[in-house]
């Protein structure tokens, strides 16, 4: 067994937090949001809700890229920071605690990084947010120019050019502008820049087997900051051919991505992603400034090199250019407190923690939800399935992270496992498992609790689209064509939302094929029990044939196609086991009565 890579950490699944702890303590002017483990917000320690006369403004994302996001909250910078778990955006019930903290009349803009986890529930959270009255716009942030288009659904990726665009915005807020102004500079910002990494190293996840991809002679060109594989694997170069290979790649003509010509004034910044000593980002900085005066004829007026947005302990580094005016310098050089904006800061202290401003459980369902004293026959049947799904999901944990680390960011295992834990907590506390639509819904909630990242979402739609489904139409018993439906109407969902179908190489692969066979063979007057185990077959087959797919959404669009093709979809796999887990569940327990 070779083991996890070395970390100076605690357990593994504390490092968020105690990160924070660290540093609150370091920068007076930082809070924590106190009160709930799993909602990691850090926040301007003088602003509240109901004193804040400006723009808020509001990012965050997966851990992992310290000093991004948490390192930028300050006056004249980000207001608050959700932190999510490593590599897996926050979930839905964070990125509202932290909209409601901070935002006060003016409303607030959030800067979200292109990934589909942080759009779907950074987006969810934006809907939430404005139903209880909060004026609310969203900028995207997609950066990334290592990968032509067309792209898939999942677009460019959010990459360091994010914090020139939080700087920017956070000065136009401090500046007090109205919300509608301060997300226009933001969305212009994003329009302006443009991105490129390349790595020597994968990074480590904490407690997880470092991947050795690269081994000593090769590097990655274009890669983002969760340590997919990059556009190409090529050998050493010295570091001044990589950055003009960078520069290149950005300004290209061919992709368009940024409108910068010559005579063009720029900012340039030079970004370490975790593991790459100061030095060495110097050196390619001092190379790429001259390129860009002499060989593409253009005005560099900044240069910001530093650890700015990493990618754990990788080293690597990207490149990133906006194309600059006035008033994108007048932004970037007003002043801020924001600890890692690189200028002074100050803070008054001590360091304090102050309470989440609302549950996230309304008090409706904490007065009212128990387990029922007595199960009924259904109720039975479900929490065996709901039982076995869970503790299936729980010890397929490393199996998932280590496809994701091929195909992905290596985060799928410990996002589903999160949410399969606190399943099982929560089942034995109040789920209300007599009423199967009512434990779809707080299946929804223990998932919403603690599970970031694409897949926390998607689940967190699934579980939406099947209780209303249930609840509409099975009032006194859940037959299983109303399961049928249900499941039917959780894939229109997340289809709707994630924008990706049948053999786009996701979880949908393994779900699609599953709820047509449910469909027919209940049609067919097929044993349900037996329709299930069928369609539990055809779950695992069609997990399974992802392994052939071309990748059309998420994180594994950007992987190349020699990689993907010995690899399944994590989340396809994942699906396929705890479908399969319950199927095998409800048939046991079946024939037990
Ligand atoms: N647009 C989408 N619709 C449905 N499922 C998706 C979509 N994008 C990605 N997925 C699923 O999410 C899984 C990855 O989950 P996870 O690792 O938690 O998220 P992330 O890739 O954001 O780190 C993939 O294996 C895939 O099955
Ligand atoms: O750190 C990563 C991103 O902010 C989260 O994206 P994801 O949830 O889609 O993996
Ligand atoms: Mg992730
Ligand atoms: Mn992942």
């Amino acid at each position: 067994m070779v083991p996890p890579a070395k970390k100076f950490i605690n357990n593994p699944n504390d490092v968020v937090t105690e990160f924070i702890e660290g540093l609150v303590e370091t920068y007076p002017g930082l809070h924590y949001l106190d009160g709930l483990p799993e909602i990691k917000v850090v926040l301007q320690a003088d602003v509240s809700a109901s004193n804040y006369d400006k723009v808020a403004v509001i990012s965050g994302g997966g851990s992992g890229h310290e000093p991004a996001q948490a390192g930028y909250v300050g006056e004249g910078m980000l207001t608050a920071a959700i932190c999510g778990d490593v590599f897996a955006s926050p979930p839905v019930d964070s990125i509202l605690a932290g909209i409601r903290a901070v935002t006060g009349p003016k409303g607030c803009l959030l800067v979200v990084t292109n990934y589909t986890g942080d759009r779907l529930n950074f987006g969810l959270a934006a809907e939430q947010a404005k139903i209880e009255g909060f004026e609310i716009e969203t900028v995207i942030v997609g950066d990334d120019c290592a990968l032509p288009p067309p792209l898939g659904i999942a677009g460019r990726r959010g990459l360091a050019g994010t914090i020139l665009v939080h700087k920017i915005a956070g000065a136009a807020a401090a500046a007090g502008l109205s919300l509608a102004e301060v997300a226009a500079e933001a969305k212009h910002a994003s329009e302006m820049v443009g991105t490129m990494g390349v790595a020597l190293s994968v990074c480590a996840l904490p407690g997880q087997v470092t991947s050795d991809r690269l081994g000593p002679e090769k590097m990655e060109l274009g890669l983002g900051v969760h340590g997919e594989p990059g556009a190409a694997v090529v050998d050493i170069q010295p570091v001044e051919v990589v950055v003009s290979h960078v520069l290149q790649q950005i300004l290209s003509p061919e992709t368009n991505y940024v409108p910068i010509t010559r005579g063009s004034s720029v900012v340039l910044m030079v970004n370490g992603l975790g593991g790459t000593p100061l030095m060495e980002l110097m050196i390619a900085a001092g190379k790429a400034v001259p390129k860009l005066q002499l060989e593409y004829g253009l005005a560099v007026d900044r240069v910001y090199t530093g650890s700015f947005m990493t990618s754990l302990d990788m080293a690597g580094f990207s490149i990133s250019i906006m194309k600059a005016d006035q008033s994108i310098l007048e932004r970037l050089d007003a002043p801020t407190k924001a600890p890692s904006w690189p200028v002074g800061t100050d803070g008054s202290r001590p360091p304090a923690k102050i309470p989440v401003p609302l549950p996230f459980r309304s008090t409706k369902n904490e007065e009212f939800l128990c387990r029922p004293q007595e199960l009924s026959h259904q109720g039975k049947i479900l929490e065996a399935a709901i039982e076995a799904a869970a503790t299936v999901v729980i010890n397929l944990k490393d199996s998932l992270n280590e496809w994701d680390g091929k195909v992905g960011d290596g985060d799928c295992g410990s996002t589903m496992c999160r949410g399969a834990t606190a399943i099982l907590e929560d089942m034995k506390k109040y789920y209300p498992l007599n009423d199967a639509a009512e434990t779809v819904n707080e299946i929804g909630s223990s998932i919403r609790r603690v599970m970031g990242g694409t897949s926390g979402i998607i689940y967190n739609l699934l579980c939406k689209a099947a209780y209303a489904e249930l609840k509409a139409n099975s009032q006194s018993e859940t037959t299983p064509k109303h399961w049928s439906e249900a499941l039917k109407s959780s894939i229109s969902a997340v289809s709707k939302y994630g924008g990706a179908t049948s053999g786009y190489r996701t979880m949908l692969d393994a779900l699609i094929p599953a709820s047509k066979v449910l469909e027919e063979k209940l049609s067919a007057g097929e044993d349900p029990i037996a329709a299930f185990v069928l369609s539990a077959e055809a779950a695992t087959a069609g997990a399974e044939s992802t392994i052939h797919m071309k990748a059309q959404a998420g994180r594994s669009s950007y992987v190349s196609a020699e990689i993907l093709a010995s690899i399944p979809d994590p989340g396809a796999m994942a699906v396929a086991a705890w479908y399969s887990a319950a199927a095998r569940a409800v048939k046991e327990q079946s024939q037990g009565f």
